[in-house]
This record gives C-alpha cells, sequence and structure tokens, in this order.
C-alpha cells in the first residue's frame, strides 16, 4: 500500500516538475499591455544554474540521507511610485533576461561611478506583472500543494520599507473589508493562495481536512495575538517545546476555519489589528512583522482499515521593512519601531549569513537573539520548505537599498533545508490516533517520512525504506539535537570568555553533564529494549542538562552584554568630555603628573589628575568666577573614580525594561553632578545635562539609527558579499 501511494506521489511530483520546467524553459514571459505593446511580466531563472526539479523521494529521515532543499528565491520590481516620478527619479533596475537583474548608475568608484552590477534569481517578476502572476509563476501554488500533503512551508516577503512586500502578500492598503470587490485583481498572494487551497481541498472528497489558522504580529521584539489583541495587547510569550522541537507562541489563538470565508475573515481580522505607520516613505508603512499561519491537518482512509495522517501548515511572513531612519525621518515611536525592526532584522541577516556559509552552518546560528529567528528557525533551516520573495524599488534614490536586497538574497539562496513530512498510519477507533508531532515515536509501528528536495539534477528514486521500531529515530533525533546544543554551547561560552572571566565559573558546571555512552547504528540495531530504553533515558537528560546550562549561558550573556553597553556609554561621554575639556584654553592639554601627586595617598580620591587651576579656584572664595562647564567637567570626573556597581540579576528585554536603562544611566550622571555643599548657582545648567543623560525612551537608539544612515547596508549590513556572489 505505502509502496504504491509512493509511486503516485513520485509521478506526481516528476509531472509537476515537468510542468514546471515548460512554463519557465525559454526564461521569459510576455503579453501585449493596454497600448498594444509587448510587454514582458517575468524573466526566469537560469536553467543551467538553478532549474527546479520537484523531486518527491520516500526514506525514513533515521537514514541521514542528505537530500536537501534549496530556497527558492525570487523577485518582485514594483513600478516606479508618484511619489518618485514627481521627484524626477529615474528607474537604475533592468532587466537582461534570463531571470537577471542589472542595477546601473551605482554612485561611487574612482570615475565618480561604478560598474553595473548583474545578479540572477529563480525569477524575476518585471514592474508589469500582476498578483495573479506572481501566484501562477512564484512556485506559490507548489508550496500550497506541500502544505497539503503534510509539509511546514513558508513564504516570506522582504525588502526595504515601501518596496511592495505588503502589496505583494495582501495588496494595496484598505483592499480587504471592501464589499464591494472580494474577488479584486489587486488580492495579493494570501488571498489567491487561500483560494487555492480550498480548491485543492474540494478536488480531495475522500479526505477529510481540518483547517485551522492563526496571525501573529513581532512588534517592537513583543508577540502580539492580531486575533485576540485584548485592549491592552499584552504580549505572548515564546517557548521552545519539547515535544516539537521547535519554538512555540504561548496561548496564541488558533481558529477553526471551515469555509473560505472563515479564512478571509482572520486576514481581514488580522490586517485590521497589525501596527501600521506613516513615515516619508510609504503612508502605510507595516511597524511590525507578521506571520500568518494555516495548520492543514488530513485524514486518509488507506488499505485494512487503517487511516493516514498529515500535519502540514503553511506560514506568511510580512517582514517590516529595513529603514534608513534619515530618509524616512522617523521620530519618537516611529523611531524606536525603526530600530526594533532593524535590529530583528539584522539577527536574521546574521542567521542566513551563518545558513549560506558551507564552513559556518554548522556552528551556532543565533536564532535565540531575537522572537522573528525564534519563530522563522524551522523554516530557515530546520524540515520546512521555504519560498523568498524579495521586493525593491527600482528608484535611483534607493540604490543603496535595493543592492542590498539583491545581495541578501544572493545569500539567502544558498541555504539547503532538509524538508520532511510525517504521516502517521493508525486505526480508527485508537484513541492515540489523533496524536501527532514526536510522541507518534513512541505510540506507533511505523513511521513513514518523505522527503521533498531540489538538488538540481535529474529526478530520482527512492526505495521505501521504514524502520520498525521508532526508539532508534528516537535516539538518533536526540543525538541531533544535542549536538546542535553542544555547539551552541560552545559558541556561548567563547562568547562569554570574550566578555567575562567569571565564565570559568561556569564552565565548571558543564562537568555534572553526563555523556551517554556513544553507539554505533549498527550496534543500535542490535540493543534490546530495556537497553534501548536507557539510552533513550540518558540522551534525554544530557539535552535536558545542555538546555538548562544553555539557557543559564544566556542569561549571563545578556547580562553581560547590557553591562557592557552601559559601560561603553559611560565612557563614550567621558571622551567626548574630556575632548571637550582639552580643547579649553584654560586647562592643558595632557593631565600632568607631579611627583608628589605619584606619592601621595593611593586612596585618594582624585589620584589620578589633578586639575591645577582647581587648586586656584578653590582659594577663591566665590564659586561663581569659575566657568560652568570646567566645574561640571571636574564633577563628572568623579564618575570615572567610582567602581563599577555590581550586577543585579536582572533581563533588559522590554521597551520599559530599556527605558529603565536609561533611567538607570540617568540616575548614574544626576549622581555624579550631585556634589556636596555645592551651591545651586554652580550645577550644571538643564540644557548641559540633557546633554549628559541617555535619550529619553525611544531615542535613546538615536546613536544606533545614526550607525544606520552612515551604513547603508542595513538589511544586509552584516553581510559581505564576495565576488562569486554577484554572479557573472
Ligand atoms: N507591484 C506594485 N504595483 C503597484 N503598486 C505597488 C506595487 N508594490 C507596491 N506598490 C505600492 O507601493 C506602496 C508601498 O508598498 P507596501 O506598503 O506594500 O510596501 P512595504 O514593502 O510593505 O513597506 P513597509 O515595509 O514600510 O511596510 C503602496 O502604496 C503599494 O500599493
Amino acid at each position: 500500500m505505502l509502496y504504491s501511494l509512493s509511486c503516485i506521489y513520485n509521478k506526481a511530483a516528476i509531472y509537476l516538475s515537468y510542468i514546471f520546467f515548460i512554463i519557465f524553459r525559454n526564461g521569459s514571459i510576455e503579453r501585449l499591455d493596454e497600448d498594444n505593446n509587448l510587454q514582458r511580466i517575468i524573466t526566469s531563472y537560469n536553467e543551467a544554474e538553478d532549474n527546479i526539479n520537484v523531486v518527491v523521494s520516500y526514506e525514513c529521515e533515521t537514514t541521514e540521507k542528505a537530500y536537501k532543499s534549496k530556497i527558492p528565491e525570487y523577485f518582485r520590481v514594483r513600478p516606479l511610485s508618484n511619489k518618485e516620478i514627481k521627484a524626477g527619479d529615474d528607474s537604475v533596475v533592468n532587466f537582461p533576461g534570463n531571470g537577471q537583474v542589472l542595477v546601473d548608475g551605482i554612485p561611487g568608484g574612482p570615475s565618480g561611478g561604478q560598474k553595473a552590477k548583474l545578479f540572477s534569481y529563480n525569477v524575476v517578476f518585471e514592474p508589469g506583472a500582476t498578483q495573479e502572476d506572481v501566484l501562477q509563476f512564484s512556485g506559490m501554488k507548489r508550496l500550497i500543494e506541500m502544505g497539503v500533503e503534510g509539509f511546514r512551508c513558508t513564504c516570506f516577503c522582504y525588502g526595504q520599507t515601501g518596496s511592495g512586500k505588503t502589496h505583494t502578500l495582501t495588496g494595496p492598503p484598505g483592499l480587504l473589508g471592501i464589499q464591494t470587490a472580494p474577488y479584486s485583481d489587486k488580492h495579493g498572494l494570501v488571498f489567491r493562495s487561500f483560494m487555492y487551497l480550498f480548491k485543492l481541498i474540494q478536488e480531495q472528497p475522500g479526505i477529510h481536512f481540518v483547517l485551522k489558522a492563526s496571525y501573529l504580529e513581532i512588534y517592537n521584539e513583543k508577540v502580539i495575538d492580531l486575533l485576540n489583541p485584548g485592549s491592552a495587547r499584552k504580549p505572548l510569550a515564546v517557548r521552545w517545546s519539547k515535544k516539537a522541537r521547535g519554538f512555540f507562541v504561548e496561548n496564541l489563538f488558533t481558529v477553526d476555519c471551515e469555509e473560505l470565508d472563515d479564512l478571509i475573515a482572520v486576514l481581514e481580522e488580522g490586517l485590521r489589528n497589525r501596527s501600521v505607520g506613516k513615515h516619508n516613505m510609504n503612508d502605510y508603512s507595516s511597524r511590525s512583522h507578521t506571520i500568518l499561519c494555516v495548520h492543514i491537518t488530513s485524514e486518509q482512509p488507506a488499505e485494512g482499515g487503517v487511516f493516514i495522517s498529515r500535519s502540514g501548515k503553511i506560514n506568511f511572513v510580512d517582514l517590516a521593512g529595513s529603514e534608513m531612519t534619515k530618509k524616512t525621518q522617523s521620530e519618537g515611536k516611529t523611531l524606536e519601531e525603526a530600530n526594533n525592526i532593524n535590529k530583528s532584522l539584522m539577527v536574521l541577516g546574521y542567521c542566513i549569513a551563518s545558513l549560506s556559509d558551507s564552513k559556518r552552518k554548522n556552528s551556532h546560528i543565533p536564532y535565540r537573539d531575537s522572537k522573528l529567528t525564534k519563530l522563522l528557525a524551522d523554516s530557515l533551516a530546520g524540515n520546512g520548505v521555504t519560498l523568498m520573495i524579495a521586493c525593491i524599488s527600482p528608484a535611483k534614490s534607493n540604490i543603496y537599498e535595493t543592492i542590498n536586497t539583491l545581495r541578501y538574497a544572493a545569500r539567502a539562496k544558498k541555504i539547503r533545508t532538509k524538508p520532511v513530512v510525517l504521516m502517521v498510519r493508525h486505526c480508527k477507533g485508537n484513541k492515540m490516533c489523533y496524536t501527532f508531532g514526536l510522541s507518534v515515536y513512541k505510540t506507533y509501528k511505523s513511521i513513514y517520512q518523505h522527503n521533498w528536495f531540489c538538488n538540481g539534477s535529474k529526478p530520482e528514486r527512492e526505495v521505501i525504506r521504514v524502520r520498525e521500531d521508532p526508539r532508534e529515530a528516537l535516539i538518533l533525533s536526540l543525538k541531533r539535537e544535542v549536538t546542535v546544543l553542544q555547539s551552541e554551547n560552545e559558541h556561548l561560552r567563547s562568547a562569554l570568555n570574550v566578555y567575562s572571566d567569571s565564565a570559568g565559573d561556569v564552565s565548571s558546571e558543564r562537568r555534572l553533564i553526563i555523556t551517554p555512552p556513544h553507539v554505533d547504528l549498527e550496534e543500535l540495531a542490535k540493543l534490546e529494549g530495556p537497553q534501548l530504553a536507557d539510552l533513550v533515558r540518558l540522551y534525554m537528560k544530557e539535552n535536558e542538562a545542555l538546555r538548562k546550562d544553555n539557557e543559564e549561558l544566556f542569561t549571563s550573556r545578556e547580562l553581560l552584554q547590557r553591562d557592557h553597553e552601559l559601560v561603553c556609554r559611560e565612557n563614550e561621554r567621558l571622551l567626548k568630555k574630556l575632548e571637550e575639556v582639552n580643547s579649553s584654553p584654560l586647562i592643558p592639554a595632557r593631565p600632568a603628573f607631579s611627583a608628589e601627586a605619584l606619592n601621595s595617598d593611593p586612596d585618594a580620591s582624585t589620584n589620578i589628575w589633578t586639575n591645577p587651576i582647581q587648586d586656584k579656584l578653590s582659594d577663591n572664595s566665590s564659586s561663581k568666577q569659575v566657568p560652568d562647564f570646567i566645574k561640571k567637567e571636574l564633577n563628572k570626573r568623579q564618575i570615572g573614580d567610582r567602581k563599577t556597581p555590581s550586577r543585579t540579576p536582572r533581563r533588559y528585554n522590554s521597551v520599559e525594561d530599556k527605558s529603565s536603562i536609561a533611567k538607570a544611566v540617568r540616575l548614574k550622571s544626576s549622581e555624579s553632578l550631585d556634589i556636596p555643599h555645592q551651591n545651586e548657582s554652580s550645577m550644571p545648567s538643564k540644557k548641559d545635562q540633557r546633554r549628559f543623560s541617555v535619550a529619553k525612551p525611544g531615542l535613546e537608539n538615536a546613536d544606533e539609527s545614526k550607525g544606520d544612515t552612515k551604513n547603508p547596508e542595513l538589511f544586509g549590513s552584516v553581510i559581505s558579499l564576495t565576488d562569486e556572489d554577484e554572479l557573472n
């Protein structure tokens, strides 16, 4: 039975891949526009390099075969906006065909202009492409089919702010909810995917499907349920699930969707509740990352009264766009949002850079550094299938961001995932039948998994291998997890050694983690039931210990980073003041160490440097004669002599926490200014105090945003591209 199923799948997959090939064989699709001009809408990928052969193979994951799926990259270039046309902005993006994008007019270089850059991708949607074209030719339909087959699929859109991500996924602003045009040609990929999903389901009446949907946003590093935000928009926790071996959002509202209308209502409700703001580059700018997830579970009757259950899902991820705050002219709340957006995109950039680098991909990937990467971990490198759509603006004024997005995509294209689907065979009536996830290993006789991969070569077929003993599979999966945790542990330890000597104390704890004996695959097969059970227990123990250890290391790292940040800020401020003081004609440029000073009491608070003017000034009874800024600086110097306050075991994660850091620093600064016996007139003016204290909440990251504007590489700033990334 299973074999016949596999044959059907294989044939279907080969057939699909064949269709795929025909569509894109000649590299481009053209049609007549309204003025009867031939308009090219799509240029497709370079066949030799990136043809997508969709191949389905069956194999037990435990055989560890290295079939992997490439992340296909699609590009959408939006038309020039009215604002850009009015401002006389030119298009600098050209389409030579064959899935290539040529960017010219790059400023800089010795002769005033750099050589044009050429990039190649799977498919490029030119400005004339419609929303329906994107559905038809982006591989999205195949992704939905795979979701129905039981794969965990993700489609995500990224690019700079105003590049058309939301337009591609959900359509122009205000479209949904318009009762008069329920099936408008402006509807985005999500709406069209829902329709295709229901069409697929209706074509398979013999299979019982259950659809559920959830919708969340990550706003300022807080996860908000868009279907049930509540008046307080209380954030939800992101936790690690031991069972599912992945991160999940606790208490996320999930809605049963029996009809297409239910799914559309979910989309509408989410769009209504998501955070949108206005800035210089987009009147309806998404201020958060959103993830709309459709869970698809199916139950199919098979021979002998058994049923096959599958559980797939499709994630639609609309990332907030990277922003140069100088260009968007963000301030206050929008600036804080922009900083959070840029930070989380930077972490995503780090993860993508590590995953796409063959030398680094087995090292630690910093998924835990942001909520976004935690929730996308499985899509980026786990057992999921992922499709990326990069959106760019053709305008010359956005050329740096465009190049960065193109580079980012070149990186992401190199990532490989290992898509896997769990199919569970069970008898109806057995209560355990409806249990999905890893617990099935313990419950059911056989586990069938199949891998989908695009390896760019001829379609292959795999012989079905069914491993009868699920405990072996569990041991292997635990082993793999332990390896990942160990590498994370190593990474954290080495990072902590850089920051602190105290990391040595922590490392001693590691000796408590008992490593189970190494058992080869062949030996494993010979082990008896109780021995296997013992081994599983040992691995689970080690796993648990490593996880705890890593949690602690993360906490320490976070604390150390915060301390480091505080000290850096204080140092920066002091250096700035020192520069100011040194440039003053009243004070010698360098501190003078007299022999007396060096021999004097080492505990004296002014043992570093004594301002020679101070003595003269102190003789004078009227302190009003001392210029304010000098006095202030003298007072400030006492901060440098203060001991660093002992660390409190506190995390600073949220915005409120950040403001408390700011408060703490402000307090520190004001403490240092609060000198006993000083009369009020000699206190620094309010204006000066502002200059010395940390920015108001919301503006406290202003320096970083300034840094961002200096470095236009925001979204791709962590990625330094080698020549080989830029094709041609
Ligand atoms: N392909 C397109 N055709 C026509 N208009 C488009 C296209 N892409 C984007 N636009 C328009 O450009 C504007 C900005 O697009 P959108 O809001 O989707 O950008 P975004 O990348 O999601 O920005 P942000 O990251 O700030 O949310 C919108 O008015 C949208 O309708």
